[in-house]
This record gives C-alpha cells, structure tokens and sequence, in this order.
C-alpha cells in the first residue's frame, strides 16, 4: 500500500480525491491509500478526508506519495520539497513553467529514486484514441488544432503555451517531434481576451498551426483541420467512452503502476522524452512572443 496526500482542493484536486476514494475494482489503483489532503485555505475536511499542513504531510511516515494539483505556478517548488522528503509525486500538467526546471525536477527524482508522474489524461480520452486511430496511416499535408477555452491567470497559470501544453502534447503523439517555426500572442488587457499563434514543422517539414484563444466565458472547444495526401478530416470523431475508465482514473492507475515497478523501463523513457520535448516547444513559443 502506497498512503497519498492531495495537495490543493480545485476542480482537479476534487476529482482525484473522488477516484482515490473509488478505486475501480482489481486495478492498480487499489494499492494507493488516500490519507489526508493539503490546502492553503483552511477546509477541516473534505469528503471525510482530514486536512494536515503542509509540513505533517512531508514529515509523515504514512505518506509515499504527493498528488499535487496546485495551480501551474506553484508546481516546482511543491515538487522539490516532497521529492526532497523522499516522496514519489504525481503532477498535473505541466510539470513546470520552464525547460530548464522541468529537467531539473527529473534529475532530482532520479537522485532521490522516487517517481514523478506527470498526469496526462489528454492522451487518455475517447475523443483522443479516436482521433489517434483516424490519424494513424496517413500522410499529413497540412494541419491546424485551434483550442478556445475560458480565461486562465496568467500570474497562476503561466504563458499560455504552458498552460496550454496538451494540445502541444496532442500534436507531438499525432504527428511526432516538431519544430517551432514562428509564434506571436494578440491580447487585449481590458476583455482578457488572448490569441496565441504557434507554427511548427514536422520532422518531413509538413506545417502545423496551433491556435489557443481564451476569454472569460468563451466556450472550451477543440476544432482540427488536418490536410492528408488521401483526404481532410475537419471535425473531431465522435468519441465513445473510454473503456478504462474516466482519465483521471487512468492516469492514477499509471502512477500506481509505476509505483508497483510494473511500467517497463522504455516506456517510462519514451514519456519522459515527449514531456521534455512538449515543455521545449513551450518555452521556444513564449520567447518567439516576447521578442
Ligand atoms: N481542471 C481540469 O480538468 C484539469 C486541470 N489540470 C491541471 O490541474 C492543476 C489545477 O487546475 P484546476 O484544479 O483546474 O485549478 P483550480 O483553479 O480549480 O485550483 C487551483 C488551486 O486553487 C485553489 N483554489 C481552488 N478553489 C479555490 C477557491 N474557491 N478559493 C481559493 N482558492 C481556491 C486550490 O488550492 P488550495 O486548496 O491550496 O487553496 C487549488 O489547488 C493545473 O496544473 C491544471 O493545469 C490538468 C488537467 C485537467
Ligand atoms: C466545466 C468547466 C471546466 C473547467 C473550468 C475546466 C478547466 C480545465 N480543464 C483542463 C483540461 C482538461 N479537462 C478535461 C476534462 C474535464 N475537466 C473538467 O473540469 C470536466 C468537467 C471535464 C470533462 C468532462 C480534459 C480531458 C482536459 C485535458 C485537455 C483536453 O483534452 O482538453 C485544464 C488544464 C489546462 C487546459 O488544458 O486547458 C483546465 C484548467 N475544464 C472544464 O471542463
């Protein structure tokens, strides 16, 4: 048995603290104990699960794992002080608002022998399997992922390309390891409306667009146009439900199995590569803004 602390009670926070309390029958899940939960407001309680400082939760010897799903800011120095401690830590995405800090959380996991698991339940929908099988053949043209979404604090959140990393993440698995080309960011302050624009090219130099425009209010939505040799294909497929459960669900069950030793050795290499290679374009889009 694994005892797991929550740390930070959002709308992510919530759910895995749902699917800590429910793990599916005979899955990994079932070897994580969820043991308390961690917040800066003070809850007493949630769902029953008793609320202890930050410190008894890096101090506690009931505790081998953090689940921190604070907002994106406040992820490195979350992760540091409980790999530090010697605990294994799952993440929400991004791991980190930097290249350079997301490399040096890895080498201080690998130190300290502990996992750091990033969620990444973008992969792990219905609707991406689906697109993923539609996509998996053919040969790209030319392709545009435009993402509209509410407004998110760039102060909590960071640039947009970070907090916007899953449709980075999406494109990487659909079409392989990309180069930035060019990147700009519309804004107007007074609305908090933003536009971000990102090109990349793929490795046999085919173009791809990303569009990230956010406002209060502004409905979340994925549209895609991607060109192929044999044909386009402009609308997401219908998504059934993903038989693994939802994709919190999955990703714990990932973590859990990590925890077990049960992921093999290439796999836990091949995600660490893509998450590394995903934060990079991150960071290579905010400096092509800002120049
Ligand atoms: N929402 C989602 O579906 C997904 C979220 N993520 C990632 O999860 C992380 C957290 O995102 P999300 O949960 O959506 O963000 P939220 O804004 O809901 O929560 C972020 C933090 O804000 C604090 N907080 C939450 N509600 C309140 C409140 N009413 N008043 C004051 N403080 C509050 C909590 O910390 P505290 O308890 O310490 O006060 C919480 O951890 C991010 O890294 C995001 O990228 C990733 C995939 C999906
Ligand atoms: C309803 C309001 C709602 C909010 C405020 C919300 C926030 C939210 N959803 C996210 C991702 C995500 N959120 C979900 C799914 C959900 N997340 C949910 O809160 C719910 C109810 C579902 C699904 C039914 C998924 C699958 C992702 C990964 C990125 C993606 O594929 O969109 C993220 C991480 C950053 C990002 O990728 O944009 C945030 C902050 N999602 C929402 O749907």
């Amino acid at each position: 048995m694994f005892g797991v602390v929550v740390v930070g009670i959002g709308i992510a926070g919530s759910v895995r603290i749902r699917d800590l309390l429910s793990p599916l029958q005979s899955t990994p899940s079932e070897s994580l104990k969820l043991q308390s939960f961690v917040s800066r407001r003070d809850l007493g309680q949630y769902n029953g699960v008793k609320q202890i400082s930050l410190e008894e939760a890096l101090k506690s010897n009931e505790i081998d794992a953090a689940f921190i799903c604070t907002e994106n800011q406040n992820h490195e120095p979350s992760i540091r002080r409980f790999l530090e401690a010697g605990k294994h830590v799952l993440v929400e995405y991004p791991v980190a608002l930097s290249a350079q800090t997301a490399h040096e959380l890895w080498q201080l996991a690998e130190q300290k022998g502990k996992v750091l698991h990033v969620e990444h339940i973008e992969l792990l929908t219905g609707e991406f399997n689906q697109l993923k099988k539609e996509v998996d053949g053919k040969e790209l043209v030319e392709g545009v992922l435009h993402f509209t979404g509410g407004a998110l604090d760039e102060q909590r959140f960071g640039f947009q390309s970070f907090s916007g990393i899953a449709r980075i993440t999406w494109l990487v698995d659909l079409f392989g390891n990309l180069t930035v080309t060019s990147a700009s960011k519309e804004e107007n302050e007074e609305e908090k409306y933003s536009k971000l624009t990102a090109h990349f090219t793929t490795a046999d130099n085919r173009p791809l667009t990303w569009i990230e425009e956010r406002a209060p209010g502004m409905k979340r939505e994925k549209k895609i146009k991607f060109t192929f040799k044999c044909g386009v294909l402009d609308t997401l497929p219908p998504a059934p439900r993903a038989a693994l459960g939802p994709p919190f669900m999955q990703d714990q069950n990932l973590f859990a199995q990590k925890l077990l030793g049960q992921v093999p050795e290439e796999e836990l290499a091949a995600e660490k590569m893509r998450i590394l290679h995903c934060i990079e374009l991150a960071e290579r889009i905010k400096k092509c803004c800002q120049q």
